[in-house]
């Protein structure tokens, strides 16, 4: 049997099409577009790429999107004040400083710097907190992209057992919130799990977010299991290049999984949809504008 296979890529196209359709009337109620400020520190390469794509589909939802390029030898000092004077600009409504930082910068002090009402990441503790009592809030993009590929592939999610691989605070953690908060059995393993193969092998819901290329075998998942593919890694291809490759080992899964998200394709397009979505819906609440909360 042969899974199918969740088009997240097609998914998060319709998702920032549905939120370029709103903007205008958020332009026409508030006077002024959403408007969404990504600072990066440093020269890595693939945040490089990640923030390009990210102002590109900013602009392309009609949002004003500002990009600040400061340099890898940038004080925490001089990074904190850049992000009050954000936290002071009206036109910002949303704040993305790009991970991991360099070494000398503490990230957890400048993700505590960002007003939580404009953390479109969902990193900052008062939103982890929001998250996990129940309150309205921002929450991370990759985790609330996997939620909306599951409810739309399963519906209900309500009962089904649910397992996350990764601990981290940005996926792990706050991916086990949301599917808690969906009424499903989670289980949160990790590095250290004993008998990993046969915790993953209860899973309706498989979620592997380690950052280990292929590390989940076909024969650790649940027949028919809808398995959800965080794992972003760059590897050999065997011709001197590299490619994309996930936590799931892709070929075996398939033949077991009902249904699986690809990488490249699947989780990772959808981060970037629903930062935008995250950016409407802070400008929504900025502005004292009512909005539809099903649209978005
Ligand atoms: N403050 C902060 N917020 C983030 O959300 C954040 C971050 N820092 N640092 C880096 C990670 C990584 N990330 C991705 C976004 C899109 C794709 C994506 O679109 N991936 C495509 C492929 C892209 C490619 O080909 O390289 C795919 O999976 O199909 C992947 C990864 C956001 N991150």
């Amino acid at each position: 049997m042969s899974a199918r296979i969740i088009d997240g890529k097609a998914f998060a196209a319709s998702l920032r099409e549905r939120v370029a359709a709103i903007v205008p009337a958020f332009e026409a109620a508030a006077g002024r577009k959403p408007g969404l400020t990504v600072v990066i520190v440093g020269e890595d390469p693939a945040s490089q790429v990640y923030v390009r794509s990210k102002g590109k589909a900013t602009e392309a939802a009609g949002m004003v999107s500002t990009t600040h390029r400061l340099p890898e030898t940038t004080t925490q000092d001089a990074l904190i004040a850049l992000v009050r004077d954000l936290n002071a600009d009206p036109a910002v409504d949303g704040i993305l400083v790009q991970l991991p930082l360099p070494k000398h910068i503490d990230e957890q002090a400048v993700i505590a710097t960002i007003d939580p009402d404009k953390d479109v990441d969902g990193f900052h503790v008062v939103n982890a907190g929001r998250l996990a009592v129940g309150q309205e809030g921002f929450v991370p993009c990759t985790p609330l992209g996997c939620i909306m590929l599951l409810e739309d592939r399963l519906g209900d999610l309500s009962g089904l057992n649910a397992v996350v691989v990764g601990r981290s605070n940005i996926v792990g953690k706050p991916m086990a919130q949301l599917l808690l908060a969906k009424s499903c059995t989670v289980t949160i393993a990790h590095s250290r799990t004993k008998d990993l193969q046969d915790v993953c092998g209860r899973a309706d819901i498989l979620v592997a977010a380690v950052g280990r290329p292929a590390m989940i075998k076909g024969d650790w998942i649940k027949p028919g299991a809808t398995v959800i593919d965080v794992g972003i890694n760059r590897i050999d291809n065997g011709e001197g290049g590299t490619k994309l490759a996930g936590d799931v080992d892709f070929a075996e899964a398939i033949e077991v999984a009902g249904a699986i998200t690809p990488v490249p394709g699947g989780v990772g397009p959808m981060t970037i949809a629903v930062l935008l979505r995250n950016t409407l819906v802070s400008a929504y609440r900025r502005a004292g504008v009512p909005y539809e909360k099903g649209a978005i």
